[in-house]
Order: structure tokens, then sequence, then C-alpha cells
């Protein structure tokens, strides 16, 4: 007999037998259902509605595992567009960190819904919120977007409706993005407010090249999968180069507002070490550019034996010595940016290509080399439209403009500024032509003071520009005001002595009119025995372009009188009153005036020497080099360089693209320093080592002996200026020396020490040079009694501390 216990577990089994009968009854009836009927009879059989016409929903959850959802944020800010005009009782407003109050933006409260109408279907967004506080502090809630809609429409839902609203937001969030413009200030990157508003339809240059470069563009912002596969940095790397006010920086510009990337324009010469470069690099964002403007000028600091090669480094004292080129800089860059970032744009722009290092031109190192150049035809029609709406084609002036650009070089900005001048669009085509005109002829407006007008006017409205570094640089300013004060206030008793003398002594002959510019005038220091004929030196003072004079000599000339030596201190306009060509112009007028006139003062015009200091190293070695290139080509001159025994070079700059940067990081402003140089198209004409470099063997061989003399502690201008120099000059067969001093700062060889008394190290090696065949005045000399000190020592001390220069 059965147990109960048995039964039991009989009748169970049987229920479960009897279950998995029916389960697999309904199961084989399903699978037999399935396959024989189709949907729609199947929902007939049992009187539903058709699939299509039940409601479907996507659900869109706000977190995929720990990461956000990307389609449920695009949700968000799709739906957000929706509300403005929906009946929506109950919404909040956002405003994105840091954007302005025009970008408030509308969302959803959780448990509202929204119904939006897309190709007559109706559509509704409900947004739903789950989980909450938790309870050891913490949110884990979690937003849900619920789409449903009539499942008749289910494949233009996910065909068309939800990829167009992805699009949408996607290029409405790009609509709202304003690219930004950062610049690099003590190693951080600084968001700047100035901005190019240039687009590639406000650009005009040739059509063609615009094509290429937007689809050279588009294709890489395509290719993510191609740089994926080949394991290379998703970067592409720009060149552009031309004239000045072609559009270089205006097609910068444009290339940040087609793909809305924020530039990075990296001022290589305030960057102080190469971690510091590797820092700024990192800290740039995805989808963005890094822009550095005028490589040919660019050098940066690394630390000691980082990247190799490279132009002599103008950076701090602590950087001498340290250098990177522009290729190290690229080496950087590709190690960087190949493990991290994406989508990222380097841009190099030049107007001098010739000064580039090699390297950086080679095929592969830059994708994509852009000219930008002198205004033609179709893009000049173009500027017309972008200032003045749709050119008239039968404009009168036309063909005459079509045809004045084919011969004169005319930049892009220059028309824009005439095009701007008038709202009359005729009247200012009339304005261009006349420029155009003009410059065919050879006489515009300002003539030969052009430049110097043209760059001052540049200089006064760059000073009223933003400028991010303008607090910086004003602050160097007042502090080196303050040093330069106290400096003249320690030294003032040796000014005053001297001072004495300059107006005093009737060995020194002040002003004496050389020419028929304002300051066109001389000093004379005069030996007090003229009975044979002196040797005689022709000195062009410094004073920075801006503030130099001719009593600045009067120690010197002192010091050369006192030996034998005639000296002739030529005074010449500064800046503002002219710029470097003046500067040079007047110097090699002042030149003249000694070779020509000196005779008459006891000076023995087969015995000339030239020497110019600091700013006025720099101006003689351009005039000697000048009246040297004029002489080979037998053009007319009043001085020949072949007159010059020798050329001294005391504590100067001879190439000046070098000088910029460092110049700007010493307070003096770039923009400023550009004016003073005629602009950057000018700086390769004023370096005497580019000139040199670029001269013939005729010109090289009517070259006197170079003497290059330099402090080692020169912070003004480094000692690698006079060394570099040197070298080139040896390069090209040219007869050049080198004398470094130890341990002096600028001035110290020119100021300090002669001022101090005793023995004087520059003198003494000028006397050496001029006095090298005569030995009875050598004699004479080393028995002369040493000058007397002028300014007690502790003075000269301090002052050598403080000194600005
Ligand atoms: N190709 C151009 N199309 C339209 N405007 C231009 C063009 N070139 C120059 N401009 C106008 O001239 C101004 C100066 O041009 P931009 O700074 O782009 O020239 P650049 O070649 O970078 O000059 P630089 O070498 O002196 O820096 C621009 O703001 C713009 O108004």
């Amino acid at each position: 007999m059965a147990s109960p216990n048995s039964e039991t577990l009989e009748r169970y089994k049987n229920a479960i037998t009897a279950a998995s009968s029916v389960v697999g009854a309904a199961m084989l009836l399903r699978r037999f259902v399935a396959d024989v009927l189709p949907d729609t009879a199947l929902g007939a059989l049992l009187l539903l509605p058709p699939a299509s016409a039940r409601r479907h929903s996507v659900v869109i959850e706000e977190f995929d595992g720990a990461f956000y959802n990307r389609v449920f944020l695009a949700a968000k800010a799709y739906v957000s567009t929706l509300l403005a005009a929906a009946p929506v009782p109950l919404m909040k407003a956002t405003l994105p960190r840091g954007a302005g109050a025009e970008q408030i933006t509308l969302a959803m409260r959780p448990g509202t819904a929204v119904v939006d109408v897309f190709d007559g279907a109706e559509l509704t967004w409900r947004l739903s919120s789950h989980g909450g506080r938790r309870r050891g502090g913490g949110d884990d809630a979690r937003e849900v977007f619920k789409l449903s809609f009539d499942g008749r429409h289910k494949d233009m839902v996910l065909g068309a409706y939800l990829p167009a609203g992805m699009a949408r937001v996607a290029a409405l969030s790009q609509g709202h993005r304003q690219a930004k413009l950062y610049s690099n200030e003590w190693g951080k990157w600084r968001p700047v407010r100035l901005r190019n508003a240039s687009t590639f339809a406000t650009l005009a240059m040739d059509d063609a090249l615009r094509q290429a470069v937007v689809a050279d563009l588009d294709r890489f912002l395509g290719r993510k999968e191609y740089y994926a596969r080949t394991g290379r940095a998703w970067k592409r790397g720009y060149f552009i180069h031309g004239p000045p006010g072609t559009g270089k920086s205006s097609l910068v510009a444009a290339i940040s507002n087609h793909l809305r990337f924020d530039v990075y324009d990296l001022e290589l010469g305030s960057v102080r070490s190469n971690t510091e470069l590797r820092k700024l690099l990192i800290r740039m964002k995805n989808r963005s550019i890094l822009l550095i403007e005028d490589v040919d000028c660019a050098a940066v600091a690394a630390p000691r034996g980082g990247a190799a090669g490279g132009g002599p480094d103008y950076g701090s004292t602590s950087s001498m010595n340290r250098k990177v080129t522009l290729s190290g800089l690229l080496n950087m860059v590709d190690g960087l940016w190949s493990s991290s970032g994406h989508e990222r744009i380097l841009i190099f722009t030049t107007t001098h290509v010739d000064q580039l290092d090699r390297a950086l031109l080679r095929p592969g190192r830059m994708d994509m080399h852009v000219h930008m150049g002198y205004l033609g035809f179709g893009a000049f029609r173009e500027l017309v439209a972008t200032y003045h709406g749709a050119a008239d084609d039968a404009h009168p002036l036309f063909p005459e403009i079509e045809a004045l650009l084919r011969e004169v070089e005319v930049a892009p900005a220059e028309v824009a500024e005439k095009l701007l001048v008038t709202d009359d669009a005729g009247a200012a085509i009339e304005t261009v032509a006349k420029l155009l005109r003009d410059r065919k002829a050879g006489t515009e407006e300002d003539g030969g003071g052009h430049h110097s007008s043209h760059w001052v006017r540049i200089t006064f409205s760059g000073l009223v520009h933003y400028d991010p570094e303008r607090d910086r640089l004003g602050y160097q300013w007042m502090s080196q005001l303050l040093a330069l004060t106290i400096y003249a206030i320690l030294l003032m008793p040796g000014f005053l002595q001297v001072g004495y003398y300059y107006f005093f002594s009737s060995q020194v002959r002040r002003s004496i009119v050389y020419g028929e510019q304002p300051r066109n005038r001389l000093d004379l220091y005069i030996p007090k025995d003229i009975s044979r004929p002196c040797p005689v030196v022709a000195f062009v003072t410094g004073g920075a372009w801006i503030i130099g004079y001719k009593a600045w000599g009067a120690l010197l000339g002192r010091r050369l009188a006192e030996r034998g030596i005639i000296v002739a201190c030529i005074d010449y306009r500064n800046f503002p009153q002219g710029t470097i060509g003046d500067m040079v112009s007047d110097a090699s007028q002042g030149i003249s005036y000694v070779c020509n006139n000196i005779a008459s003062y006891g000076g023995d015009p087969n015995r000339i020497y030239l020497m110019g200091q600091s700013a006025g190293a720099h101006i003689s070695a351009c005039a000697l080099m000048d009246q040297a290139v004029k002489e080979s080509s037998g053009q007319s001159i009043s001085w020949s360089v072949t007159q010059i025994k020798t050329y001294f070079g005391l504590s100067g700059g001879y190439n000046i693209h070098r000088l910029v940067d460092h110049f700007h990081e010493r307070g003096l402003n770039r923009s400023i320093f550009l004016s003073i140089m005629e602009g950057e198209e000018s700086l390769s004409r004023y370096s005497p080592e580019i000139v040199v470099k670029q001269s013939s063997s005729q010109i090289i061989a009517l070259l006197p002996l170079i003497v290059l003399m330099h402090g080692t502690e020169d912070y003004s201008i480094p000692s690698s200026a006079s060394q570099t120099f040197a070298d080139v000059l040896q390069q090209v067969g040219a007869q050049a020396k080198l004398l470094l001093y130890e341990g002096k700062t600028h001035t110290d060889i020119f100021l300090q020490d002669p001022l101090r008394g005793g023995r004087d190290p520059l003198v003494e090696d000028v006397l050496s040079v001029i006095y090298v065949d005569d030995e009875i005045t050598q004699e004479k000399i080393s028995v002369t009694p040493a000058p007397r000190r002028l300014v007690f020592e502790w003075q000269l001390q301090l002052a050598r501390r403080i000194s600005p220069f």
C-alpha cells in the first residue's frame, strides 16, 4: 500500500507532467502558428489590432553602464528645442557654465511629456526618473526618456526621425559653439578676447586653392577610421606663407570658423622650457588648432641636452645655450599627439620662407603648403562683394583695375582698407584704382615717407589694440623706467663731468651740420695735437633706435681723442621721427661727410674707422652693407666702403629676425619694433648677417676688417649675436674678428668701464687695431697716464645691478 507521502509525490509528478505537456503543446502550437500563419492572420484570429497600429516605444536611459549615454544627451538637447512651443506646464531652465544669457535652455521635469510631430506622425517624449538619494549620501537618480509612437511609424522613426534629431542637435551644438582663441602666458593657456571673424566666404583668395583647402579639411575630419587603422596621430599640418597682409591670419581664422576648432596661438618666445612646452601641448583640447605664427623668427628655450640644433637662443640668461628647433617641436608634437588627443591641426605661418629651417619644408613634414599671394582680379571682386555687396560686373573701372593688378603687387589688406573707407561702392573702387595707379607710377600719397608714416600709424593703432600681454609689458616699462632713473642718478657724478667736458671743452665741436634732415648733425672730438693727420672714428651711438643721441658718445669720444684719434659722433633720426631706412640713410650721409671733410679738421681721410654701439652698431653695419652693395653694382656713391679701414661693432645685433621675440620679452613691444624696422618684410633687408650671406664675392671683397666686440653677460643683445655674425662673415670669406669680454654686460664695456678710470679693455683693443702699424704712437700711449675714476666703485656696482640694459 502506498504511503500518504508517496501519494502526494505521485500527484505532484502528474501535475508536473500535465503542465509540461500543456507548455510543450502550447510551444508547439506557437511554433506552428508562427511558421504557418502570417502575423496579420494571427492578429485577426485573436481579434487583436494589427501590430503596426499598436504603440511602440524606444527607451533611452541616461547611463550606459558607467558612462553617459550619448543618445540620451542628444535626446535631452533635442527635446529642449521642442519645449518653447509646447504646452508643457512645468519646465526647468538651465544655463551652461560660462555661457551668456542668450543660451538659456529649457529642460523637462521628470513625469512630464511633450509631443512632437514629424512627417505627420505624433511622437511622445516622456521623461521619468528612477532611483534617488542614497542612504550614505550621494545620488543615484537616473532619468529615462521614453519615446512612444504609433507602430506604423516604426521604420520612419528609426530610419528618419531619430537620425534627423541627432543631426539637428549636432548642428545646433556646432552653431552655438564659438571657437575660442588662446595664447600662452607664463606657461598657461589664456583665452584671448580678440577674434577674427574671417570665413572662407569672406576671404579673398584663389578659388581653386580655397576649394582645395576646404576639401582637405573636410577629408581630414572624416578620416577617423583611416588614422585609427594606420596607427597615425589624427592630425594635419598646414604651412601658410606669403607677404604681409595677404590674409594668412585670416585664413587661420577661416579654418577655425569652418571646423569650429579652438585656436591655441603658441608664442614660442614666451616658452621658458621644454617641460613648459610639453605641458602646453598636453593641455590643448581635442578638435583644436596649434598655431605658430612667423615661424621664421621663432626660437624657444629647451632644457640642456634637449632637442638640438636651431638658431641661437635669445631667451633668458638661464636658457643661454639651450635651444629647440621647430623640427624638435614637431617631433614633440608627433610624440604627444600620437599617444593622446585627436583631431588636431598644426599651422605654421611665415612671410619669409627663405629664412626657414629646410627640414621644416621637407615633404611630409607639413601636409599642405598654402601660398597666400598678392591680390588678383578674381580675389579683388570677392573683396568688393564682401565689403559692398554683389559687385557690378559692368563697373567701368574694372577693366583698368584688372590690368593694373597684373602689373602691381598689392596686398589684400591694403585694398580692404581702401574699400572700408566709404559705404559708396563706386567711390571705394575709385580709391582702389587710384592706389594701384599711384603704385604703378611709384607716386603713392606719402611718397618717400610712405613707410615711416605707415608703420607709425600701425604702431599707434597697435598700442590701442587689445593685447593680452599689455599689462605685463606696461609693468615692465614702468619698472625699467624706474631702473633707468636710479641707474642715471647713481652714475650722475660721472655724467656731470662728461657733460661739462662736452659743453665747455674747446676740443669738442658740437652739432656740425652734415645733411638736410633735422638730426643730421655730428659732434667732433678733436685731439689736442693735430700736427699730423689723425686717425678718425666715425661713431654711431646706440639707444634702441628710439633714444639714440650723438652726445651719448661723449665719453668714448673723450677717451679716444685723448689718444690722438678724432671721433665724429653722428646723430640720426630716431623712431618715430624716422624708421630704420631713415636712420641708415642718415648714418650713411654722416659717414660721407666724415670721409669727404675730415681732412679740414685735422683728420686723415686714409685712416677712417667706422664704429657703432648697440642699435648704432646695427645701423652702421646696415649702412656699410648698403654701401657695399651699391658700390659693387656701379651706382654713384658719395663715399667708398674701401675708405673704411675697420668696422667696430660694439654689443650689436645683426640678424633682426632673431631679435624680435627677444626684445618683445624685454619690453620693446613687437609691433613697435616691427614698425621701427618697417615691417616684417624688411627684416631681412636690415639684417646685415642675411645681407652678407646673400652677397656676391665682389661685395664681400669690398668689406673692411670687421671687429665684433661683445660682453658675455650682455642680456640686452646676447653675445651670440656677434658670434653668429662673425661666423657668417668668416664663412663667406670676409675678415672678421670676435672679441668677447668675459662677465661684461651691455653697458659695462661702453659706460661703467670708462667711468671707472684706469685700464679700459675695449679702448685698448680699439687702439691696438687702429695703431697696429704705428709703434711710436703705441709706445706713447703706453706711457700716457690712465684716465682717472669719475664715479665711486660702489655706485658703479650698484648701477650695474640695477641697469635696465
Ligand atoms: N585675402 C584676404 N581676404 C580678405 N581680407 C583680407 C585678406 N588679406 C588680408 N585681409 C584683410 O587685411 C587684414 C590683415 O590681414 P591678415 O592679418 O590676415 O594678413 P597676414 O597675411 O596674416 O598679415 P601679416 O603677415 O602682416 O600678419 C585682415 O583683417 C583682413 O581684413
